[in-house]
């Protein structure tokens, strides 16, 4: 049995992160989603709470017929040193053996203590970026076939939509 370890902040989790998802599971049994940054909300990077995360992960990837017995979903928060990261990620999730991921610096926190990685190939990373999600909520460009469609739902049902809004509203006024 073979587990692997999927880290992202997954603000907000969208097709890209289900390709990768499903490109890792037919290279490991079980993985790992590992939802980073979990003490993060409400700000303009990090607008969603990891719980909130947490929900949209697994909504779009049972709309996606992925067995929920495929996968763990774990929130961690981060810490200050980079340098014991690898090994903090360890002592908070199941056991896995390899890491599935494109951010450099988490691939390398990895490979430095020892983990085998693996770099899954990009998918259409120019549409499916959270960077860009965010930034089409905040103007109101159509941005709701970028993600699964029960993300989108969730993400309106909470008004995440209008958080964005508004956070973006006070960082401009705290700017000025
Ligand atoms: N379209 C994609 N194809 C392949 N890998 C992706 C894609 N989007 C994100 N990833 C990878 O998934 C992991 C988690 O990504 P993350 O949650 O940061 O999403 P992101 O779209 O890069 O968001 P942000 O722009 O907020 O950083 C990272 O390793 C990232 O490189
Ligand atoms: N020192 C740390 O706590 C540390 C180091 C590297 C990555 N991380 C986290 O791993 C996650 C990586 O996800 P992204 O690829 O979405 O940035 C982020 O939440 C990031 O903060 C944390």
């Amino acid at each position: 049995m073979l587990r692997g370890l999927y880290p992202g902040r997954f603000q907000p989790f969208h097709l890209g992160h289900l390709s990768v998802v499903k490109w890792a599971l037919e290279r490991v049994d079980e993985l790992v989603i590992l939802v980073g940054s979990s003490q993060e909300s409400h700000t303009l990077v990090n607008p969603f709470t990891a719980g909130e995360r947490v929900e949209m992960i697994r909504l779009g990837l049972e709309e996606a017929g992925v067995s929920s017995s495929k996968y763990f979903i774990i929130p961690i928060p981060d810490v200050l040193m980079n340098s014991v990261w690898a090994y903090h990620v360890k002592l908070y999730s199941p056991k896995f053996e390899k890491v599935f991921a494109r951010n450099p610096l988490v691939l390398r926190l990895f490979k430095e203590a020892g983990v085998e990685v693996e770099e899954p190939p990009a998918f259409n990373r120019e549409k499916y970026n959270s960077t860009l999600i965010r930034k089409m909520i905040i103007t109101g460009e159509n941005w709701e076939n970028l993600v699964p469609e029960k993300v989108y739902k969730y993400i309106i049902n909470i008004k995440g939509d209008e958080r964005l809004k508004e956070i973006t509203r006070s960082d401009k006024i705290l700017n000025y």
